[in-house]
C-alpha cells in the first residue's frame, strides 16, 4: 500500500479557509490522512507517496472458533418450526422470490450447503422441532468450527417457548463455546405494524438478556435484528453477521474511510455481488434507504452485463488488444448515475469465474463472482472529479488486493 489517495482540491480550500489553527482541524485524520492532508495545505499539487513509508500493518485474526483456522465459517439456521429458516436461506443465497417460500416444505434433516463467494462457508439449515443438545447429536460436530448462530424467531407468533429455547442453547453454549455469536433474527416483522414491532422487538431483547442476567451471563455475545424476507433487511442482517466473521474487517474499514475523505464520498460499501451481502462499509452511519439504493443498482448492472456482456476465454484472439488475459484478472465496469443531484458509483473488484458444484442448486453452473465497489455522492463529488475518483479507487483496488486476496 505504497501508493497515496489524491484528495480534491475543493476540500483543502474549504478546509484551510475554516481552520485557524490548521493542525489543531488536521488532528482530527488519521496519520495517513493528515499527512497527504498537509502537503495540500502547504500548497502541493498532488499528494505523493509518503518519503518514510510505514510497513503495512494488517489484522489477521482467526474465527472466533476455528480450530483449524481456514477460514470457511459455517453459519447455523436454527429456531422454532415455521419461523422461516429455509425461506431465509433459500432468498438470500438461492434468490428464490419471496412469495414462493410460501410452498417450501417443512426440513426433516440437516440441510448443509456450500455457498462460494467471496469466501467460501456452509449454511446449516435445522429442522425447527429437534433437541439440538440430545445425546443422539454430535454437539461438538456441529458446534466446534461455526461462525455464528442464527436464531429465527417468529415475531407473528406466540414467542415465549422460542426464546425459552434460545436462552437453553445460549446456556449450553457459554459452557463450552463461549466465543460463538448468537445472532437473533426478530423475523416476519413485515405483517406487523410500525408501534407493534418496535414493541415486541423490545420485548424480545428484554426477555432474552433478562434471562441471562439471571443466568449470570451479563455479556453474552448475542446481537438482535430485524428482519423480513420481503424487504431488504434480511440481506442487510446477513451483511452484518458475516462482516463480525471477517478478520480483515477493520483494515477495509480504514481504506473505505480513507477513500470517503479523499474523494468526499458520503458512503462506500463493498458488497459480494452474488449474494448481495456487503462485506464492508466505510464507519459513518448507515441507512437502510443507502442499501437499497445499492442492492437495486446491481440488479441493474448484473442484468445489463447479462444482456450485453461475453466470456473471454484465455488465449481467445485480440487478447493483448484489449490488455487481458482471459477472464482471470480483474475487470472493472465503471458507471455513473444521476439521481437528483446524487451519484452512484459502481466499480467491479476481484472477478473471477468458477464451476458451481453439481450440488448446488443455482441454475447456471458457470458463475462469476466478485466483490464491487458502490459509492454514494452527493453534489460536492460532481461527475468532473470522475478522474480523480477513478485513480483513488484504483489505489484502493491494489490496497485491498493485499488485504483481502481471492
Ligand atoms: N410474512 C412473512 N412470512 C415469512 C417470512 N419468512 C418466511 N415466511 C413464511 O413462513 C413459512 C414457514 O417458512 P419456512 O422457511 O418453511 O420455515 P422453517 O423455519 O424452515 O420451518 P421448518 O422447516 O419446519 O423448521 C412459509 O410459509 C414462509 O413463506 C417473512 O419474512 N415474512
Amino acid at each position: 500500500m505504497n501508493s497515496s489517495l489524491l484528495t480534491i482540491p475543493a476540500r483543502r480550500r474549504r478546509l484551510s479557509d475554516e481552520m485557524e489553527d490548521p493542525d489543531e482541524g488536521l488532528s482530527r485524520f488519521q496519520p495517513a490522512a493528515r499527512l497527504t492532508m498537509l502537503r495540500y495545505l502547504q500548497d502541493l499539487h498532488e499528494a505523493e507517496t509518503p518519503l518514510d513509508a510505514v510497513p503495512p500493518q494488517y489484522h489477521t485474526g482467526r474465527l472466533p472458533n476455528s480450530k483449524s483456522g481456514d477460514g470457511k465459517p459455517r453459519l447455523l439456521l436454527m429456531g422454532q418450526r415455521r419461523s422461516g429458516k429455509s425461506s431465509i436461506s433459500s432468498v438470500v443465497f438461492h434468490k428464490l422470490p419471496p412469495s414462493e417460500t410460501l410452498y417450501i416444505e417443512a426440513t426433516t434433516r440437516v440441510k448443509k450447503e456450500s455457498m462460494h463467494s467471496f469466501m467460501d462457508f456452509q449454511v446449516w439449515d435445522f429442522p425447527g422441532h429437534v433437541d439440538y443438545f440430545d445425546p443422539a447429536f454430535d454437539t461438538e460436530n456441529i458446534f466446534e468450527e461455526i461462525g455464528a448462530l442464527i436464531w429465527v424467531i417468529d415475531a407473528q407468533d406466540e414467542y415465549i417457548d422460542a426464546i425459552m429455547r434460545l436462552h437453553k442453547t445460549i446456556l449450553n453454549l457459554q459452557q463450552h463455546y463461549p466465543a460463538i455469536n448468537v445472532e437473533v433474527f426478530v423475523h416476519k416483522v413485515d405483517g406487523l405494524s410500525d408501534d407493534f414491532r418496535q414493541d415486541t422487538f423490545r420485548d424480545i431483547i428484554q426477555r432474552v438478556q433478562d434471562d441471562l442476567s439471571d443466568a449470570g451471563f451479563e455479556n453474552a455475545p448475542v446481537s438482535f435484528y430485524q428482519t423480513s424476507i420481503y424487504d431488504h433487511s434480511i440481506f442487510e442482517a446477513f451483511s452484518k453477521v458475516i462482516q463480525k466473521l471477517i478478520p480483515q474487517l477493520p483494515t477495509l474499514e480504514a481504506l473505505l474511510n480513507s477513500l470517503c475523505l479523499s474523494c468526499r464520498i458520503e458512503k462506500a460499501y463493498l458488497f459480494d455481488v452474488l449474494s448481495k451481502i456487503y462485506i464492508a462499509t466505510d464507519t459513518s452511519p448507515t441507512d437502510i434507504g443507502n442499501y437499497e439504493l445499492c442492492s437495486d443498482y446491481i440488479d441493474v448492472i448484473v442484468d445489463v452485463s447479462e444482456i450485453y456482456g461475453w466470456d473471454r476465454p484465455e488465449g481467445e484472439a485480440g487478447e493483448e488488444e484489449y490488455g487481458e488475459s482471459g477472464n482471470q484478472d480483474a475487470e472493472s465496469l465503471i458507471t455513473m448515475e444521476k439521481k437528483g443531484n446524487n451519484y452512484l458509483y459502481l466499480r467491479e473488484i476481484n472477478k473471477s469465474v468458477f464451476q458451481r458444484p453439481e450440488s448446488a442448486s443455482m441454475a447456471d453452473p458457470k458463475q462469476s463472482r466478485y466483490l464491487a465497489l458502490i459509492c454514494l455522492m452527493g453534489e460536492d463529488s460532481s461527475a468532473e472529479k470522475k478522474a480523480l475518483i477513478d485513480y483513488n479507487v484504483g489505489v484502493f483496488q491494489e490496497a485491498l488486493k493485499q488485504v483481502f486476496p481471492r
